[in-house]
């Protein structure tokens, strides 16, 4: 991205019960990841947010998995690999290996989750400092989102704006999980617009209340 090495994804299913109206239970989110992300190393899935208690926020979210990876790092730095394995399978080898210098985790989301920063009771402040002072944003732009005019409206997004990075999305796609989840309960076609594997995954569980399987 010119000024940083990007060395990896990682996709985090939120909690059960976040109680998101039409979230499917986390096993077969879960499982719906890993068939989409079987032939994709390069972004992983962490497993941790589902199996906690409860719903757990962002800024904890991110925290956890950053002081997963500077473990693994130190780890690496010392020769003891003490870290527990099955909490780690995110991490990309060549970063529990250190052939990397140091790692940020940050939060990569499209413009409407930056905006929702802006829904009262939704972000706490602090929350939104830490997440943006201490681990950083990569914002994509989506339809009918105005970032820029959102970030200088907010005097904590400006304050933090060196460590925002703005995607712009040249190539503009309208895909929306609410419209594919509207769509599969409606037998109407979502093919080409997830994968092919994921789409036989919903239909053999009757997922987002599919019934009949229009290719
Ligand atoms: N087409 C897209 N372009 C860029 N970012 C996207 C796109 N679809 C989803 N995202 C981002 O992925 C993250 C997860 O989004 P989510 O699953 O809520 O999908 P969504 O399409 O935004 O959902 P909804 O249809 O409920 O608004 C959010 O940060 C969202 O902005
Ligand atoms: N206060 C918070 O930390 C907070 C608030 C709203 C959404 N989120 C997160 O944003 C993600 C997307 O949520 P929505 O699909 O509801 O936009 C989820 O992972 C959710 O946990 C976090």
């Amino acid at each position: 991205m010119g000024t940083h090495e990007v060395v990896g994804g990682v996709v985090s299913p939120v909690h059960d019960t976040y109680g998101k109206k039409d979230l499917e239970l986390s096993h077969h989110r879960i499982t719906m990841l890993k068939v989409a992300l079987r032939d994709h190393d390069w972004v992983r899935l962490s497993e941790w947010e589902c199996r906690q208690e409860s719903w757990s926020r962002t800024r904890q979210v991110l925290q956890y998995h950053q002081n997963q990876v500077n473990a693994a790092l130190n780890s690496a730095n010392n020769n003891c690999f003490d870290v527990n394995e099955s909490d780690t399978s995110w991490i990309p080898e060549y970063v529990k290996n250190n052939d990397v210098g140091p790692v940020k985790v940050k939060l990569l989301c499209g413009a409407d989750l930056l905006e929702s920063f802006g829904t009262p009771g939704l972000w706490a402040d602090t929350d939104i400092a830490e997440i943006v002072g201490q681990h950083g944003l990569v914002v994509i732009t989506r339809a009918s989102c105005n970032p820029n005019e959102f970030i200088y409206n907010s005097d904590i997004l400006t304050s933090y704006m060196a460590n925002i990075m703005l995607v712009t999305e040249w190539i503009r796609n309208e895909i929306s999980s609410t419209k594919i989840r509207r769509a599969l309960r409606r037998s109407e076609s979502v093919r080409y617009l997830i994968p092919d594997n994921v789409i036989d995954y919903i239909y053999e569980h009757n997922l987002f209340g599919s019934k009949k399987r229009y290719v």
